[in-house]
């Protein structure tokens, strides 16, 4: 160490003053980098003519450099086209190739001053939270993927950044500390830089050849002071003239006692120890050199700083400024009693010069923050631009209040990183539960990439093993996936058509037996639990029936998809089944199709695995953690629909094109088992079709998903827009893109959810009519019978049932029509009217139940949900029950003209059927629904007809 009194000789003469700091112990670094200042050799012509011996850089500058302009997007196509797809890994990469590019012409500073100088430096991301693990594991990610000598990696000196230095000194990694502002902060610093040195000393590791500055930064200090001095000045103040005479100074007093403590601690014997060693010291570099008040002189942070063993790194046009006209001096050692002075005189003024300090970290934390948020919207935008028709399209029209909603919404969640959180799987996100188990959805297309190839030898062996059809028996979560893919693409050339079926409706069992031929059939039973109800006895059933059409081939005709450990694992094991697939104990149910509980059937019916997983990690990337809210499209979704709930909009009408008219069912489950419950959120409205304005009320979003080309619904949503409804609308170019949705609504689901502020990843009430119906299983299966349950009036095939609540409020009606008109009559504006049918499920009854929850929406002007159980149960049921009091229910069950009977159980299919109905009913009324139950007796058709009248009289 030496303390240059007088410039060295060599300056004498010198007629660059850039190049004169040398002579100081000054080395000039830029404050600056862009793509083509390098390319153009613009970067190497400063280390050339001016004596330039180092970059840095930090968010704000890549804003700058990328966020702006098409100097990037050779780059950004070929990242694209290689498939790095995300914002974040898109910026990363381009970063990289511009500090390695830095790091190319810095080098030979590097080599000439044996590794003093040459250094590029690039920055912790700023999402990083200040925490110290993180911060330490992205500076060795960086540092071994940059992989260059020169690199410094930036971190930030705050409370959790200093122990990560400690660290990464110790790793032997070059750092550079930023945002350093008061003199405590830095003395840490560069205590943790000596006890990171000693540390590797003492492991007996080199360590002369690790380099380090510790960036101070002066202008932001001169900025918040003197903004105090002129406002108390502006205000009369008794001390104006002692305030003014501090004017400017203070950020420059600061900075040189700062040097004056690098002075002392570079002589002491602690550090004279580790000198010995080899060991270079962490010289101050001056950051936030550039003049922001015109008032002064614009090389004020660069001549007033000049002194042995420094750094400045000065943006361009201060650099441009004292090569012009600068005049260096010694000026770091001069008076350092007047700075004393100076730094007493602000505290005496009550100037409150740690308090200035203290918010500059976090003011500039923030402001780094926000640069990458608007560095990534930028990458974001145009990815989304350059993917084009690759993704699919949205657009939102909100009324004006909840357009306001919206917004400060996501520029809260931006502030808050909110997304960020998600991806990091923090509960408090949600309530704060158990919800950090419920997320591996969010990283499973890529999981399930790396497994693609146990896929796809899954589809030759079904290909090539004669199958015609494949039969899969699931419920909610583990069906309705399927059934989007079986209902969207159709039978794939070459493969089995995939048949999904989710009752216990005899004749629908009986029918989905004669859709296929059981000797060319493959079954997938499909369970995550594997202690579902449904899918165990129609396991049963199949099996039964695979035994008496193959033998004992029979379980080489079924395939299990399972969570490890499960009933259902065990069942599989036990039959010789062809093959177990496994499912993620870490997904629901319903965020589980693009697990194997989707990948599986996709892969028996035919799907070209690369492009489903391909059209997955796409719209994932478009969600990806980096990626700020305001470009994120499931998060925006997200938001829309969890602000339109909060606003009383809770009833998310779903519009879609005929072709991939099924995907409603998949998002039902998405979202009303999500979101409903303890009182709260969102009602789906599925297949209601589209109306006059006239016939909603002002509880209703529009979320319509559309086929390219389709704009057989684009007037009918102009006009819901035009009358001030919030319509949402997301074009697919292809049908493929389906699948990207899978993704883009759980994430707008999870987003929804902790807007409305419950658990999106557990369904109570679910679990609460199974209890109820296995409570009347049993007692079927020890007395042979159901309990009894009497009718509290009956009208020729008609029997109704329901609590005495709820038949108090039916004002003594006995008969059909007047009793659904009492039933009606309950629903007021905001409510909706479900049809709850436990019955079989079949293009006819699908039509019956269409139209009369038609005629109740245009009667009554409320919305409406048409239901067959038990399929619902694991859908909307949740939300029935547990989600806001406002549903009206008209439970519809029948007897059943022919029943089936469960190998190995007392009950029948049709028995399970009534003690669902049953089960459900009874947690409807425990939770204070409006509810009634009306059984036909006989013919069913016939019976259907009658009630499909009388709704429409009653409606
Ligand atoms: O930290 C370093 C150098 O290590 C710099 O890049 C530093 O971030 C910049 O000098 C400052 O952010 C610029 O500050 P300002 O001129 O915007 O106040
Ligand atoms: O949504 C999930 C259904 O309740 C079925 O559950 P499971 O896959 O455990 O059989």
């Amino acid at each position: 160490m030496n303390v240059i009194e007088n410039p060295k000789p060599s300056a004498a003469g010198q007629s660059n003053p850039l190049v004169a700091l040398d002579a100081y112990g000054q080395s000039p670094w830029l404050d600056f980098i862009q793509r083509s200042f390098i390319a153009e050799g613009k970067l190497k012509g400063l280390v050339d003519n001016d004596g330039l011996r180092g970059v840095t850089s930090n968010p704000s500058i890549f804003e700058k450099a990328m966020g702006h302009g098409t100097e990037y997007d050779a780059q950004f196509d070929k990242l694209l086209g290689e498939g790095l797809d995300d914002a974040g890994t898109i910026y990363e990469a381009m970063a990289i190739e511009d500090i390695r590019n830095g790091c190319a012409v810095l080098d030979p500073v590097w080599v000439a001053t044996s590794g003093l100088d040459g250094y590029v430096s690039l920055e912790v991301s700023p999402y990083l939270g200040l925490q110290t693990e993180p911060t330490i594991a992205e500076a060795r990610r960086l540092w071994k993927t940059v992989d260059r000598r020169n690199l410094m990696v930036k971190v930030p000196g705050t409370e959790p950044g200093v122990p990560a230095i400690r660290t990464l000194i110790e790793d032997g990694i070059n750092i550079n500390v930023t945002l350093l502002f008061s003199l405590d902060a830095y003395k840490k610093v560069l205590e943790a830089y000596i006890a990171g040195l000693e540390a590797r000393a003492a492991k007996g590791e080199k360590i002369d050849a690790i380099a380090s500055v510790a960036s101070f930064f002066v202008s932001r200090i001169d900025g918040k002071i003197d903004g105090a001095i002129d406002k108390r000045v502006a205000a009369g103040d008794k001390d104006a003239e002692a305030l003014k005479a501090v004017r400017g100074k203070v950020a420059i007093a600061n900075a040189k006692l700062a040097y004056q403590h690098y002075l002392e601690v570079t002589k002491s014997e602690r550090w004279q120890k580790l000198a010995a060693l080899g060991a270079n010291p962490q010289r101050l570099l001056w950051a936030s050199t550039g003049t922001k008040d015109k008032a002064y002189s614009d090389v004020l942070y660069v001549e007033e700083l000049i002194g042995a063993d420094t750094v400045n790194t000065m943006p361009p046009a201060t650099m441009d400024a004292f090569r012009d006209h600068g005049t260096p001096r010694n000026s770091l050692v001069e008076d350092v009693d007047g700075a004393k002075k100076v730094l007493a005189e602000a505290d005496r003024l009550g100037l409150d010069l740690p308090g200035v300090t203290a918010t500059l970290v976090k003011e500039g934390v923030k402001s780094f923050e926000d640069a990458f948020d608007a560095l990534l919207g930028a990458v974001a935008a145009k990815r989304t631009e350059k993917l084009g028709a690759k993704l699919a399209a949205m657009s939102v029209a909100l009324p004006e209040a909840l357009d306001k909603a919206v917004k400060e919404s996501i520029e809260t969640w931006r502030k808050d990183g909110t997304t960020r959180r998600i991806w990091a799987k923090d509960a408090s996100v949600w309530t704060g539960g158990d919800e950090a188990k419920w997320l591996a959805w969010l990283n499973v297309p890529h999981e399930r990439l790396a497994h693609v190839d146990e896929l796809k030898a899954f589809q030759q062996d079904v290909k090539t093993g004669g199958f015609d059809s494949v039969l899969l028996l699931g419920m909610g979560g583990s069906s309705l996936g399927p059934e989007v893919l079986a209902e969207t693409f159709g039978k794939q050339a070459g493969f089995p058509t995939l048949h999904v079926l989710d009752s216990t409706d005899p004749q629908q069992v009986v029918a989905f037996e004669k859709k296929v031929d059981l000797s060319k059939t493959l079954v997938i039973v499909s369970s995550k639990s594997g202690g579902t109800l449904e899918p165990n006895i129609l396991k049963a059933y199949f099996f039964d029936r695979m035994k008496k059409a193959v033998g004992d081939k029979a379980g080489s005709h079924f395939v299990a998809v399972t969570d490890p450990g499960s009933h259902m694992e065990q069942v599989a094991k036990g039959d010789g089944f062809r093959k177990i697939f496994y499912g993620d104990k870490q997904i629901g149910g319903r965020y589980s199709v693009l697990s194997n509980f989707g990948l599986v059937p996709a892969a028996a019916m035919g799907l070209d695995l690369d492009t489903v997983l391909g059209e997955a990690i796409r719209m994932a990337s478009s969600c990806a953690s980096n990626v700020p809210v305001g470009q994120n499209p499931g998060a925006i979704l997200g938001t829309v629909l969890g602000v339109s709930a909060n606003h009383g909009r809770d009833k998310v009408t779903f519009v879609t094109s005929k072709d991939i008219y099924d995907l409603g069912a998949w998002l039902e489950q998405l979202l009303a088992e999500s979101t409903g419950k303890i009182g709260r959120g969102l009602i789906p409205i599925d297949n209601e079709t589209l109306g006059a304005p006239s016939v909603y009320g002002e509880d209703r979003v529009f979320a319509a998903v559309l086929l390219k080309g389709d704009s057989s619904q684009d007037a009918a949503l102009d006009a819901l827009a035009k009358a001030g409804h919030p319509v949402v609308r997301i074009t697919l170019e292809t049908k493929e893109q389906v699948i990207g949705e899978f993704f883009r609504w759980e994430f707008a689901t999870a987003v929804a959810g902790a807007i409305i502020g419950i658990d999106a990843f557990d369904q109570p009430d679910v679990e609460a009519s199974k209890v109820e119906t296995r409570k009347l299983t049993d007692a079927y299966n020890s007395s042979g019978k159901l309990p009894a349950e009497t009718a509290f009036a009956t009208d020729g095939a008609f029997s109704f049932f329901t609590d005495e609540a709820n038949q108090a409020k039916l004002g003594g009606a006995t008969t059909l029509e007047p009793l659904l008109k009492a039933l009606f009559d309950q629903a007021k504006a905001g409510d909706y009217i479900g049809l709850l049918a436990y019955i079989q499920r079949e293009p006819k009854t699908i039509d019956w139940i269409e139209e009369a929850r038609l005629a109740v929406r245009d009667g009554r002007h409320v919305a409406t949900v048409a239901e067959f159980g038990p399929r619902f149960l694991h859908s909307t049921g949740q939300a029935y029950k547990g989600g806001p009091n406002s549903g009206v229910f008209l439970q519809i069950t029948a007897d059943d003209a022919a029943d089936v009977a469960v190998p190995g159980e007392k009950y029948t299919f049709g028995v399970v059927k009534a003690a669902q109905a049953r089960g459900d009913f009874d947690v409807l009324s425990e939770r204070g629904r409006r509810a009634l139950r009306v059984h036909v007796s006989g013919d069913l058709a016939s019976g259907l007809d009658a009630i499909g009248k009388a709704i429409k009289a009653a409606a």
